[in-house]
């Protein structure tokens, strides 16, 4: 069976596609429509809209809501992703494992709304803490291949789920020597992964109901009712939404934050014949350039990268890479490049084993922290701004975020402040806190500020800005990507840049700090106590 997604890299999948022919047309009408919602998004969403033309056919109904496809509340966030010919089977599915959520059988402690790793990971931490959670999303496999830094996965617990390591890491920025990254990569196999989460969820007593959420609204007493489709209600005590970056209609993002920029990426994991890489490196960025034309053309507007994952010398996952760009690189441009590129390197692909094309917002707005509903995840704006990275922080925070859960409820906070009628202080501000602390804000100020960059640079601008990025001390730049450096190290981080970097970059650098609005909106965030 040949199966089609589309949903969010971090962590929440929205639809699935299968060879099911009776269902074709209808979905097909309603995918093609809820496109052309996007009024305000259209020429951001042609890419996308291309490749659902090529979307054969429809299985189910997934959507939280065929506007949250393309438009996500206050931070216009858009977040798809397809696959093709992806082998799903090996997934348990979440209603064959855990108890149906109680209806009409009293008030949840906790809904955590969303069924990818950072809903999975909040749902039975929180449990584990003795809380009555209900998870509700749609019942789906996890569709990606996350790749992620060896050292960070076993500090979570969850090196069995890796599913092949490089030793080292390579990065080809021009025709001079690669560097050499020293550090250990994996890819995480998106089945251990699921049952790993899932496994913890069952251990930990986790309740789950299938369905897409409608809306959250109040209730006089305090609580939330979590309203679903087949209007059925889920009252609970707080309701955490980490259903990827198109949650936007069950929160509230912050008004006049930057604009959302998009990571695009197709890839193909393929057999083939003259693999020119060496099979014991993951390739993090190759950049050199295959064309050696200067002549201008679309494709030289978006400078992308190859991502290279040599699972044996002759099975490779190749992506074409697009970092960053105000618009999303269309995806058959994509395409073209990365199949022109293997054709130059005298790379022949003999079978193709799967197809994904991804489309991940990053940058954009906050979650307004006045709210009473909370986020986590993509949701909660929690993808690396620069790098489209977020698997592991949200794994690594789901514990200390559940902790902070339990605690407000534990204590009562939120009946103890509405029962005696003064309903003064957001009660989940303390869990907002936790999340998005001023620390944090800095934190995403300086890398706001160096996505903004990023997208200036053309593909000379690229190398020349990455040759002096991994010539930092290891710390730093595996900082910067890990999101561990503090503000304050961010700020060192900056200037040992400045010292390091060719004189033409220095002059960019300062430049882009004094006219750059997101470098005034970085200082001010600092100067925020
Ligand atoms: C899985 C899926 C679904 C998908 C996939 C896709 C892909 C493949 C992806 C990939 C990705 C990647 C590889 C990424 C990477 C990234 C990176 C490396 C990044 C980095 C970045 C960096 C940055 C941003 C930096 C920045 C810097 C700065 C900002 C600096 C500044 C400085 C200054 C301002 C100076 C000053 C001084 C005076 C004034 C004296």
């Amino acid at each position: 069976m040949e199966t089609y997604c589309i949903g969010g890299r971090n962590f929440t999948t929205m639809a699935a596609f299968s060879t099911c022919p009776t269902w074709r047309r209808p979905r097909r009408k309603r995918l093609r429509r809820s496109v052309k919602m996007s009024c305000g998004i259209k020429s951001e969403l042609r890419c996308v809209k291309e490749s659902i033309r090529s979307v054969a056919v429809v299985e189910e109904e997934e959507f939280a809501d065929e506007e949250d496809f393309v438009k996500g509340g206050g931070s216009e966030m858009v977040f798809v992703q397809m696959q093709r010919n992806k082998a799903m089977d090996s997934q348990s599915r979440l209603s064959h494992k855990l108890p149906q959520i109680p209806i009409r059988d009293g008030v949840l402690d906790l809904v955590v709304i969303g069924c990818g790793p950072a809903g999975l990971a909040l749902a039975a931490e929180s449990a584990k803490l003795g809380l009555r959670v209900g998870l509700i999303g749609p019942d789906l496999p996890f569709t990606n291949n996350y790749g992620v830094w060896e050292d960070e996965f076993i500090d979570l617990g969850l090196e069995g789920c890796i599913e092949h390591v490089w030793r080292d890491t390579i990065v080809y920025l021009d025709d001079g020597d690669p560097i050499m990254i020293g550090r250990a990569y994996g890819r995480v196999s998106r089945h251990l992964l699921h049952e790993e989460l899932l496994k913890r969820c069952v251990e930990s007593g986790v309740s789950y109901l299938s369905s897409k959420v409608e809306k959250i609204i109040e209730a006089g007493d305090g609580h939330s009712l979590v309203e679903c489709e087949n209007n059925i209600v889920i009252p609970c005590r707080l309701a955490t939404v980490a259903s990827g970056a198109a949650s936007g209609k069950l929160l509230q993002y912050e008004v006049g934050g930057p604009r959302v920029s998009v990571q695009t990426a197709y890839g193909v994991e393929v057999e083939v014949e003259n693999n020119p890489y060496d099979p014991s490196l993951m390739v993090f960025m190759d950049y050199r350039d295959y064309t050696k034309q200067k002549v201008p053309s679309m494709e030289a507007e978006y400078p992308t990268f190859l991502y290279v994952m040599p699972m044996s010398p002759t099975r490779i996952f190749f992506e074409e890479t697009c970092l960053a760009s105000k618009d999303a690189m269309p995806f058959d441009l994509l395409k073209k490049k990365l199949m022109s590129r293997l054709q130059t390197m005298g790379i022949r692909v003999s079978k193709t084993y799967e197809e994904e094309w991804s489309y991940i917002p990053v940058g954009g707005s906050l979650p307004n922290t006045e709210q009473k509903n909370l986020a986590f995840g993509a949701a909660a704006s929690m993808v690396h701004p620069a790098t489209g990275y977020s698997v592991v922080r949200s794994l690594s925070e789901a514990p200390n975020y559940a902790a902070v859960i339990a605690n407000i409820l534990k204590n009562g906070q939120i009946n103890g402040i509405i029962n005696r009628g003064r309903y003064t202080e957001n009660i989940s501000m303390q869990a907002w806190k936790t999340l998005w602390p001023q620390e944090r804000k800095r934190q995403r100020a300086f890398f706001l500020f160096g996505l903004a960059l990023i997208l200036q640079l053309d593909i000379d601008g690229i190398r020349t800005f990455f040759q002096t990025f991994f010539r930092l001390p290891t710390w730093m730049w595996q900082g910067f990507l890990g999101s561990s450096l503090s503000s304050g190290d961010l700020v060192l981080f900056a200037f040992y840049m400045f010292i390091i970097a060719p004189h033409h970059l220095r002059m960019s650098l300062v430049r882009h700090l004094l006219s750059d609005p997101t470098g005034a909106t970085m200082i001010r965030t600092y100067l925020t106590v």
